[in-house]
Parts: C-alpha cells; sequence; structure tokens
C-alpha cells in the first residue's frame, strides 16, 4: 500500500513538474505569438494605407473618366444629330429622284399602252367588220335554207294533211261500218237467242212428242198383251184371230214410224242445238278472261283491300286498293283501280260456281273446237286448286265430257277420247303420265301436221279416256310424277306449266258427221316476276325461262288480237306456245283465269296480274272454226 501510495505520490510529482513544463512552453508560445501578431498588424497598416491611397487615385481616374465620357458622348450626340440631318436630306434627295423618275416612267408607260390600245382598237375594228360581214353572209345562207326548209314542210303538212282528212274519212267510214256490223251483230244475237229459245220450245215439244211416243209404245205393248190374251182366247176363232193380229201389226208399224221419226227430228235438234250454242259462243268471243279471288287462310292476317262491286248479280268487277303514295306537300293518297272481266270470282265463289261458267266451252271441245283454258297468277294465287283439285276443272270438264259423250250415243254419236298430260319445264317437255324413272330423260317430241291442223306429242303415253275413274287414276300419275319432280327441285311444280290435253273425236254413224276438237286445261308457272339478279346457276335458268314463256303467251295473244289473216305469229318462241299452237288462234277458243291472292303483301304482283289480263281480256281474236269432216 505505501509502495503504491509512494508510486502514485511519485506519478502525481511526476506530473506537477510536466504541468509546470507545459505552462512555461505555453507562455514562451504565448509571447512569440503576440510579438508575430503585432508585425504582422503593422505591416496590415501598412497595406491598409497603400490601398487607401490606391483607392483614392482610382476615384480620381474615374472621375476624370465620367468627365471624359460626359464629353464623348455630348459630342457623339451632335455627331449622330449632324448625321441624321445629312441622312434625311439625302433621304429627301433620293425620294424626290425617284419620284421624278416614277412620274417618267408613267408617263411612257401611259404613252405605250395608249399606242397599245390605239392598235388594237384598230385590230378588232377590223375583225369585228370582217365577222360582220361573214355574219351578215351566213344569216343570208341560213335564211335561204330555213325558207327552203319551211317551204318544204310546209308542203308536207300540207300532204299530210290532205292524208290525214282521206285517213279520217275512211276511218269514219270504217267506223260506220263497224257500227253496222256491231248492230248486225247485235240483230243476229237477238235473232239467235230467239231462235234459241225457239228451238228450246221446239226441243221441249220434240221430247213431249217422244214422251207421248214412249207412252204410245207402252199402250200398245199393254194392247199387244191384251191381244194375244185375246187371241189365246178367241183360239177357235181363226178369221177373227188373223184380223187381230193384222190390226196389232200396223198399230205396232205405226208407233215403230213414230218413235224413229221423233228420234231423227231430235237428231236434227241436236245438230241445230250444237250450231245455235257455238254461235251464242262466238258471240261471247273467243277469248275470254275470268278472274278468280282466292279466301285468306287462317293464318293469313294482313288482306289486301278487294272489292266487287257489282257482286249482288253475275259480278263483272273487281276494285283494288292500291298502295299509299306521298305527295311532295306530305299528303297522302291512295288509288282505287278497277278491272273489269267476263267474269269475277270473289273468295267465296266454290269450284263448282266457277266450272258452270267453262261448262259451255267444254262442251264445245265435244262439238269439235279447239278450247284452251289456262290459269294465270303468281305463286300461292290459287291456280292448282282451280285446275287440278279433287274437284277442280280437269276432274269436272272430264265427267261432264263423259256423261255428254254417254248421252249423245243415243243421238248416233260415238266418242273416242284420250288424255296427254305433259310439263313444259326449263324449255323441255316431260310427259307426267309416263314413268317416273323417265321424268327428265325420256325425250317427248311434238309435231303438227299443218294440213290437218292436228298436233301429235312423240313417245307421249295417252290414255284412253273409257271411264270416268280413268281420269282419276290419270291424275294420280302425274301428281305422283309432279312430286318425284319436286324433290329434284324444290318448288318446281311453281316452276313448270303443266298441260292437260283432251283430244275429243266424235262419229255420227246415222248423220255421218265427224268432229275433232281437243280441250287443253294449262296451269301455268307462278307469273311473279322474278329478279335475275337475286338467281344463279339452275335457278337462274329457271327464272329466264319462266319469264320468257309468260311472255311469250302474251305476245302470240298481242299478235293474234292485232294480226291480220295469215300473218306470222310467234309461236315457236317457247315450248308452251309452240305446243297449244293449233289450239290458241283464230281455230280456237281461249279463256283465261287470272287467279288473284287476297294479301296485302302480294298487291303489287296481283295489280301486275290484273293489268296482264286486262291487255288480254282487250284482245279480239277472229272466229273459231270447228274441226269437222264429212
Ligand atoms: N278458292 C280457294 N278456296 C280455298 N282454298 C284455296 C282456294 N284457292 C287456293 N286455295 C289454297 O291456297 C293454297 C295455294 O293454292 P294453290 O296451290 O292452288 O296455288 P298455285 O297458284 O297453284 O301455286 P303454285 O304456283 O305454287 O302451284 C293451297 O293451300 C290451296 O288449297
Amino acid at each position: 500500500m505505501e509502495r503504491e501510495f509512494a508510486a502514485f505520490k511519485q506519478m502525481m510529482e511526476t506530473q506537477a513538474s510536466q504541468t509546470s513544463d507545459h505552462k512555461s512552453t505555453i507562455k514562451m508560445l504565448e509571447s512569440r505569438a503576440v510579438a508575430e501578431l503585432e508585425s504582422i498588424r503593422s505591416q496590415l497598416s501598412a497595406l491598409n494605407d497603400e490601398l487607401k491611397a490606391d483607392l483614392k487615385d482610382a476615384k480620381s481616374f474615374m472621375a476624370n473618366a465620367n468627365q471624359e465620357l460626359e464629353m464623348a458622348r455630348r459630342n457623339h450626340g451632335f455627331e449622330l444629330e449632324d448625321m441624321r440631318r445629312k441622312h434625311r436630306s439625302e433621304l429627301d434627295d433620293s425620294e424626290e429622284r425617284r419620284r421624278k423618275e416614277v412620274d417618267r416612267m408613267r408617263r411612257e408607260n401611259d404613252e405605250t399602252a395608249e399606242k397599245v390600245r390605239k392598235d388594237f382598237e384598230a385590230q378588232i375594228d377590223k375583225l369585228l367588220k370582217m365577222h360582220t360581214e361573214e355574219l351578215e353572209e351566213v344569216q343570208k345562207k341560213f335564211k335561204n335554207e330555213i325558207e327552203e326548209e319551211r317551204s318544204k314542210r310546209t308542203r308536207e303538212a300540207l300532204d299530210l294533211q290532205t292524208e290525214f282528212k282521206l285517213k279520217l274519212q275512211s276511218v269514219g267510214l270504217e267506223a260506220d261500218t263497224k257500227d253496222r256490223e256491231v248492230n248486225s251483230v247485235k240483230a243476229e244475237l237477238t235473232d239467235v237467242k230467239a231462235e234459241l229459245a225457239r228451238e228450246k220450245t221446239l226441243k221441249n215439244g220434240l221430247q213431249a212428242q217422244l214422251t207421248e211416243s214412249t207412252t204410245l209404245n207402252l199402250t200398245l205393248e199393254a194392247s199387244n198383251k191384251a191381244m194375244k190374251e185375246k187371241i189365246n182366247f178367241l183360239e177357235s176363232d181363226g178369221q177373227a184371230q188373223a184380223q187381230a193380229f193384222n190390226d196389232l201389226h200396223r198399230r205396232m208399224q205405226e208407233a215403230i214410224e213414230a218413235a224413229e221419226l221423233a228420234n231423227e227430228k231430235l237428231r236434227q235438234e241436236e245438230t241445230l242445238r250444237r250450231k245455235l250454242h257455238n254461235q251464242v259462243q262466238e258471240l261471247k268471243g273467243n277469248i275470254r278472261v275470268m278472274c278468280r279471288v282466292r279466301p285468306a287462310h287462317e293464318d293469313e292476317t294482313e288482306p289486301a283491300k278487294i272489292g266487287f262491286p257489282d257482286s249482288d248479280a253475275d259480278s263483272k268487277e273487281v276494285a283494288i286498293q292500291g298502295p299509299q303514295t306521298k305527295s311532295a306537300m306530305g299528303n297522302v293518297t291512295t288509288s282505287t283501280y278497277s278491272y273489269s272481266f267476263d267474269r269475277v270470282f270473289g273468295p267465296k265463289a266454290q269450284n263448282g260456281e266457277v266450272f258452270e261458267e267453262i261448262s259451255q266451252l267444254v262442251q264445245s271441245a265435244l262439238d269439235g273446237y279447239n278450247v284452251c283454258i289456262f290459269c294465270y297468277g303468281q305463286t300461292g294465287s290459287g291456280k292448282t286448286h282451280t285446275m287440278s283439285s279433287d274437284d277442280g276443272m280437269i276432274p269436272r270438264a272430264t265427267a261432264q265430257i263423259y256423261a255428254e259423250a254417254t248421252r249423245l250415243e243415243e243421238k248416233g254419236w260415238k266418242y273416242k277420247m284420250e288424255g296427254n298430260f305433259v310439263e313444259v319445264y326449263n324449255e323441255t317437255y316431260n310427259d307426267l303420265l309416263g314413268r317416273s324413272e323417265d321424268l327428265d330423260k325420256k325425250k317427248l317430241e311434238v309435231r303438227h301436221d299443218p294440213t290437218k291442223k292436228q298436233t301429235t306429242l312423240e313417245n307421249a303415253v295417252s290414255v284412253p279416256l273409257d271411264s270416268p275413274s280413268r281420269v282419276e287414276e290419270m291424275l294420280k300419275t302425274a301428281s305422283k310424277n309432279r312430286s318425284v319432280a319436286a324433290t329434284k327441285a324444290n318448288m318446281r311444280s311453281s316452276r313448270s306449266h303443266s298441260v292437260f290435253i283432251l283430244k275429243l273425236v266424235g262419229e255420227n254413224s246415222v248423220t255421218g258427221e265427224r268432229s275433232e276438237g281437243t280441250l287443253n286445261l294449262v296451269d301455268l308457272a307462278g307469273s311473279e316476276r322474278l329478279d335475275h339478279s337475286k338467281a344463279e346457276g339452275a335457278r337462274l335458268k329457271e327464272t329466264q325461262n319462266i319469264n320468257k314463256s309468260l311472255s311469250c303467251l302474251g305476245d302470240v295473244i298481242n299478235a293474234l288480237g292485232s294480226a291480220k289473216e295469215g300473218a306470222h305469229i310467234p309461236y315457236r318462241n317457247s315450248k308452251l306456245t309452240y305446243l297449244l299452237q293449233y289450239s290458241l288462234g283464230g281455230n280456237s277458243k281461249t279463256l283465261m283465269f287470272v287467279m288473284c291472292s287476297p294479301l296485302q303483301a302480294h298487291l303489287q304482283e296481283t295489280i301486275t296480274s290484273l293489268k296482264f289480263a286486262t291487255k288480254v281480256h282487250n284482245t279480239h281474236i277472229g272466229t273459231a272454226k270447228k274441226q269437222t269432216r264429212a
């Protein structure tokens, strides 16, 4: 401990001596630093004095420099003013010079322009003079030409006037002749009607006579029986028996003769009836047009506005309310279009009622005329329903023909009847009565005999109409073939024409008369205008063929109506008109049904169909001739 204290004490004493050393060193350094700082301060104060003196010099230099600068600025301002003045006077001088120069140039220009203007004026005057002369010359020339033309035209107009007057006179004369003809035809019609009435009375009388004869026959038969009994009874009296027998024989002979006479009268009456019937048909016109509007189906909701103004009697008019049109002023109007035909059938008419109107034409075919009945109209307007449904015109016409032919047998007539059913599709003929596998394959040819005016269908199946059930069979075969065809081309039945042809050849063994008539019942392809742009390939061909054949039919009817005897009729332009060549025109009776849809959506097509039908209705075709041979 003591040692440690002694070490600590020594350490403390060493540190104390070190501290006093440090203090003396610091004192020495302090005095040295003070001496150095003192010398620096005296140096700085000397430098400060120097700098002050420099600053003073610099200030006086600055003042001098400012004075000089002020002087120089003033001098420069004077110089600038002098220069500006000098420049302005130079500018004035040059402006004066330029103005003078411009004046001079303007003067020179004016002089040159005046000179050029004068030159031009002189040239224009010269040209004007030249052109005026030329113009006068041309005017003179034209005047002469116009004068010449005017006198030529006046001469021509006078010629035309004279010609027109002559034509007018001849047309007047022709009109008078036509008037006379019409009056005579009217008188003839009245006569014919009166004759018909007389003949009807005669027929009734004859029928009464026949009934009387039949009664007489029966009476005679009864008395014959009584006589026989009497003879038996009077067996013993041979003379009285012979007398009674002779009596009876004579009376029977008388009765037979009376019956023969009655039969002969009946035959004569039939010949007369035919003549009168066909005279009446001719007077009705050889081309007739009837219109039929079908009823709307339950699911058809928007009907068109179709009216039948004279529906209380035998309706002949149909009135269609057209689509709405808006004028430039915004007024909405609707027009009503009226059409009249030989007969109009409304939606309530049944096929039976329609057939009544055509049954007389069917009779004409039996009497030896060529008859053509068409159904024209857009798809779905009721053509097939009218023509070949179960109670349509084909079954009804054939049933009537069969019944009539049977009835005429007792008047000595025997008929041979044969039916064909063909389809015209894409300008080729197909046999609807042939085998379905042959459809579109077997070539069917149409041959015409111009001397006999007869058409034959080579390679086509002809069905003899020997019983009414045959028609049913025929229609079934045709319908089967049409449905086979329909699977080949959708909607084919609407896109083809079907023609039912019934040939009727009659012979009267008693009178020696013979008649050959043909009844053609035609269901035409849908008449809607088909848009070429929307069709392509097979459909386009179909479309073109339908449009072509329908317009050809129109052309043929039109040509028949306007042509003179022997003029060219374009039958060859389509397969349909070619086939019907001898059943269209002077030697035939034609009836066209225009079928109409009752719907608003079909209004435009309905109007187009009615317009076409009106055109046909206005056509007058020459008198039909009966095909008879002695
Ligand atoms: N007078 C009518 N009474 C009742 N239904 C009718 C009548 N006319 C047509 N129809 C019906 O209207 C529909 C269309 O008629 P239809 O097939 O006869 O027309 P279309 O003109 O022959 O058509 P497509 O050209 O397609 O053969 C059928 O369902 C038919 O039964």
